[in-house]
């Protein structure tokens, strides 16, 4: 008989854990309801795909993640993953903030299995749910061999997108996460996973690459300030670092264009000690900035990360040095 695989789930809630009262209704209804055991049950014929254990780390709607949580989750995940009887995990989410759980785990979580997050837009009690096909083809890239070496991911409406580069496009659709820029790394297609990218990165080095976590109770803070016409008075930037911020991301309105009215108070910002990434708002492309923004001004160019994740690379780079050449080298 063919050996299946060990799977790991992890529910954290999300309206892939959703109730309404009636099966139309796709917005007013409770994020966060059923149980590990409920989703793992709406899936028909689940168990026959691999071997399950489920646990429920938390029952929340995304919007109210936290980052005490992400470093509770991060180190569930590596112990589940150290274990040898687990092959592959699988993580229940919301998705208003699937992306920057998904990119604090690829950041921090050390191992080569595969770990995939996955959610729905509609919630469990709703006419064609789209929550048990998710779980379905995200347990079987967990599950599958092809899937290691490639970071975390999500699976979501048969698309396979990479932690990095996914973010969520539509807050409808169900088609609501893409990779703007590099596209999504595979697709499954009835029952088949195809790759689209060969991006299999040697495990060693990249594990090598993560942040420890293991004696944070906190990640340092950072605040985004976003880019608009009327936006550059800096009075967010002040209150941010009244507030005791350690560093901000400025979400430009174009490639690196800080207004000039705001532009001496980042650079005094950064000569005080605390660093300041420019990504954008603009939601694809790369912010490449100019020698005398980054070499002068010490900003650090957030490259193809949008302000939610810059943010996180920031906080996580700020564990490790205050440094702001050395936080460039980390971008
Ligand atoms: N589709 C969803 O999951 C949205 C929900 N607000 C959440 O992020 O938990």
């Amino acid at each position: 008989m063919k050996q299946i695989a060990n799977v790991h789930i992890i529910a954290t809630g999300g309206t892939i854990a959703g109730r309404a009262d009636s099966a139309a209704a796709t917005v007013g209804y409770k994020a966060g309801e059923l149980t590990v055991g409920q989703l793992i049950a709406s899936v028909p014929g689940l168990d026959k795909l691999a071997n399950l254990s489920g646990e429920q780390l938390c029952n929340i709607d995304s919007k109210d993640m936290k980052e005490a949580i992400w470093l509770q989750l991060a180190q569930r995940v590596e112990e589940a993953a150290e274990r040898n009887d687990v092959d592959g995990i699988v993580i229940t989410h919301g998705t208003d903030t699937l992306e920057e759980t998904a990119y604090f785990l690829q950041l921090t979580v050390k191992t080569d299995k595969p770990i995939v997050l996955t959610g729905a837009m509609r919630p469990a009690t709703a006419i064609s749910a789209d929550g048990p096909m998710n779980i379905w083809q995200s347990v079987q890239v967990a599950a599958d061999e092809s899937a290691k070496r490639r970071g975390v991911l999500v699976v979501m409406n048969g698309q396979i997108n990479g932690a990095e580069t996914v973010t969520k496009i539509n807050v409808n659709a169900l088609e609501a996460f893409q990779s703007p820029g590099s596209g999504a790394e595979g697709v499954i297609v009835d029952g088949k996973i195809f790759w689209q990218s060969q991006d299999i990165t040697d495990a060693l080095s990249a594990n090598k690459m993560k942040f420890s976590i293991k004696n944070l109770t906190e990640l340092p803070k950072v605040r985004i300030i976003y880019g608009y016409v009327g936006g550059d008075d800096g009075l967010f930037v002040k209150a941010a670092l009244q507030d005791g911020a350690r560093g901000l991301v400025y979400a430009a309105c174009g490639n690196g264009s800080v207004p000039e009215k705001l532009a001496g108070l980042l650079k005094e910002t950064v000569a005080s000690g605390v660093p300041v990434a420019i990504a954008t708002r603009c939601g694809g492309g790369v912010v490449v900035l100019s020698e005398i923004m980054t070499a002068t001004n010490g900003f650090i160019a957030a490259g193809t990360l949008n302000p939610q994740k810059a943010k996180i690379l920031l906080q996580l780079a700020l564990t490790k040095t205050n440094n702001v050449k050395e936080i460039q080298k980390i971008f």
